[in-house]
């Protein structure tokens, strides 16, 4: 409310002044969310080390609750588990876990929760090749509803880029931000459907103090309006430290303190741990569970119970599980508000309790956000169910009861999701450098540079030999410019996708439809250049139904040679992948008819013929030039022994093969090895986690 004062204006009798307090920049258009609390139990996180049986137990059945409304730390020693409870606390990590994680006491539903939830990963994660805006542009298609306006994307993103103070960075190629304006973006994109829960894996990581500051600011500010903030920190600054609602600390798997961070000095002293004056209680908490003060792990753990008991009252959490197979307590959750207990406002006044003393503004800055839509629900009066339609009151049942997902799993159609995946790809193509113009520099390059060194033999008979030494070179060029250039662009791609597809924005089938789709035309329209510099320069036959053939095969061998480095991509890393393709690659060259013709090849390697895609396309290219009753080359020595191209195929053993048969192998080559790279994706997208 605006303070109205009186001032005395000597002599002019009195003026009326109003001061209107400074407003927080709030996100008042963002989508409305219901607040969500997180409980786990008991968990145990276990890896199998090495070859042998070794199981290593990494967390030790510890438990905890985190709330709605709180910023939290998840503090430890190098290695005490903190990343590991953050990523089982996101579902990231799922296989090895033992233990119970409820959400709003309800079991989690690892479906529904992902929708609840994002998880911002340490490095940003970013695609460097888009604006700020157009990264917003991005994330508000994918993550918002098909029937959102673009007005109201407009307007959501602004308040979002306001909020974060990007408004004035938002023609920024994100490549080119601060680290800080990164780490704000990374929150601003998965800001666009107002998660309810938010994820932070070493928020602070490469910021100076003050960026540091303002990055644990603005969190404490998203924490302050309803949202379950959880981060892994290490060591912050006593004045970060204050920022800070509850503290999560970890040593060597287990729970030494969980509670408010300004409890913990009290807690630690009527331990006997006396935290000395003018130390960082941060850093203190740290050295003692690293040991500097003794062994003070078990006392700690058997304190607190391994995360059970309650700091305050030094008594278990009580068990917050709703029975649920009794109809109802169903229906009374349901309708009197008792699912959403969190919307009553007594109990987030006694939620924010402890966190007054602590210089939280309590639930005075709940206006916005999620907490608003809570309690101005409440504060009329009525139930939150009897404003509910039945259908979402199904809704809110089933993501309760996390027996079935929600009927979507994204927010946008997969078509929409593909639409969106292309339009970004082909933005990002057209502005790659690489990708695109040093491509384009060698087709023409390498194109000129072939057409001169093969000048006009297409049509001689004493140079037969160096034209098929030219459709060899042809397949060897389009297939490493094709196969090497995904090797190297595709594996950078991966954390991104990693993110985004873990973050829900769109499924793996339309990303990869997207990605096949959008370089397709780039590589057709590199090959047409090439293959015309060449075949006008070399003179091969000019019958438009030949050089049809001719370039058919030409950009048939460089879609399949782009699908191997897709499944190279997919499967390995840069480094891997740029050794081995080149190498795997060695045999198909060999069985591809030019060096050994095929009645030449031993019976029992023959089997490798029928598989190498190049000995597909050197056929095809030498079909189109000599098959099809093409008349006697001209001969300019006294002897051509090629003169006649029957000569030439027959020498090839290629006297009955089948241009359409090398066409639809290709085109088979090309399906399986698209679903190839595909399963390899999925398989390395769930082995990542
Ligand atoms: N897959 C794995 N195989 C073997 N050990 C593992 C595996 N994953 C994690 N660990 C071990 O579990 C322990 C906890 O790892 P985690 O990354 O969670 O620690 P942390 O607290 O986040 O450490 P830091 O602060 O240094 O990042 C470490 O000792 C780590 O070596």
């Amino acid at each position: 409310m605006d303070n109205v004062y009186i001032l005395n204006n000597i002599g002019k009798g009195s003026v009326k002044v109003t001061i209107t307090p400074t407003q927080h920049k709030t996100l008042s258009h963002l989508p409305k969310r219901q607040p969500v609390d997180l409980a786990f139990t008991d968990l145990t996180y276990k890896v199998q080390e090495g070859r042998k049986s070794n199981v290593k137990t990494i967390l030790k059945s510890v438990s905890g609750r985190l709330r709605s409304g709180e910023l939290t730390a998840i503090m430890g020693p190098s290695g005490a588990g903190k990343s590991t409870l953050l990523n089982i606390l996101t579902g990231y990590k799922t296989s090895g876990m033992e233990g119970s994680i409820t959400v709003n006491g309800m079991e989690r539903n690892l479906s529904s929760f992902r929708k609840l939830s994002c998880y911002i990963m340490q490095d940003n994660q970013l695609h460097g090749n888009l604006t700020v805006e157009e990264a917003m542009g991005v994330a508000t298609s994918l993550k918002l509803p098909s029937s959102t306006t673009r007005d109201e994307k407009e307007m959501l993103t602004e308040t979002i880029l306001h909020t974060l103070s990007l408004m004035e960075h938002r023609k920024t190629m994100t490549s080119n931000l601060s680290g800080g304006q990164k780490k704000r973006l990374s929150i601003a994109l998965e800001l666009v459907n107002n998660p309810p829960i938010m994820f932070f894996d070493e928020p602070t990581s490469g910021l100076d103090s003050s960026s540091c500051f303002q990055c644990i600011s603005l969190l404490k500010t998203l924490a302050s309006e309803g949202r379950t903030i959880i981060c892994t920190i290490h060591q912050p600054s006593a004045r970060l430290f204050e920022k800070f609602d509850h503290l999560y600390t970890l040593a060597d798997g287990q729970c030494v303190y969980q509670g408010s961070t300004g409890r913990l000095v009290d807690w630690l002293g009527s331990l006997k741990l006396q935290c000395p004056s003018y130390h960082n209680p941060a850093s203190f908490i740290i050295e003692v569970s690293c040991g500097e003060y003794g062994n003070n792990t078990g006392k700690l753990v058997r304190a607190i119970d391994n995360g059970n008991n309650d700091i305050r009252n030094g008594m278990p959490f009580p068990d917050q599980t709703p029975d649920y197979n009794n109809k109802k307590d169903m229906e009374v959750s349901l309708r009197a508000g008792s699912n959403w207990d969190k919307n009553d406002l007594s109990q987030v006044q006694e939620k924010f309790k402890d966190n007054n003393s602590n210089g939280a503004n309590g639930h005075g800055n709940l206006q916005n956000g999620i907490l608003q839509y809570a309690t101005s629900e409440v504060s009329k009066g009525e139930p939150l169910s009897l404003q509910m339609d039945t259908d979402k009151q199904d809704n809110a049942a089933a993501a309760l009861l996390g027996t079935e997902g929600s009927p979507e799993r994204y927010a946008t159609s997969e078509w929409k999701q593909f639409w969106v995946v292309l339009k970004r790809t082909l933005l990002f193509s057209r502005r790659d450098w690489t990708l695109m113009y040093l491509r384009l520099f060698a087709h023409i390059l390498v194109g000129f540079l072939i057409g001169a060194l093969y000048y006009d033999i297409g049509d001689d008979g004493s140079k037969v030999l160096s034209n098929l030494g030219f459709l060899f070179f042809n397949m060897l060029f389009l297939m490493y410019t094709s196969m090497t250039i995904t090797i190297l662009s595709f594996p950078l791609e991966m954390p991104v996708l990693v993110k985004e597809h873990f973050n829900r924005w769109y499924s793996l089938r339309s990303y990869y439809l997207a990605i096949t789709v959008s370089d397709i035309p780039f590589q057709a329209i590199f090959c047409i250049i090439y293959v015309v510099i060449v075949y006008l320069l070399t003179s091969q036959p000019p019958v438009w139904f030949r050089f049809a053939m001719f370039l058919s095969s030409c950009l048939l061998i460089s879609f399949v040679a782009q699908s191997v480095g897709l499944v190279v991509g997919a499967a390995m890393n840069v480094q891997n992948g740029v050794f081995l393709a080149p190498v795997m690659s060695v045999p198909f060259l060999l069985f591809s008819g030019f060096f050994v013709s095929f009645n030449a090849i031993p019976v029992y390697l023959r089997w490798i013929t029928y598989l190498s895609y190049i000995r597909y396309g050197f056929e095809g290219t030498a079909l189109a030039t000599y098959s099809f009753n093409r008349t006697k080359l001209q001969c300019h020595a006294p002897y051509c022994h090629f003169k006649y191209p029957q000569t030439t195929l027959e020498d090839l053993d290629m006297e009955d093969a089948d241009f359409a048969l090398d066409i639809a192998a290709l085109c088979l080559i090309f399906v399986l090895l698209r679903i190839f790279a595909f399963l390899f994706l999925r398989w390395k997208l769930k082995s990542t986690r």
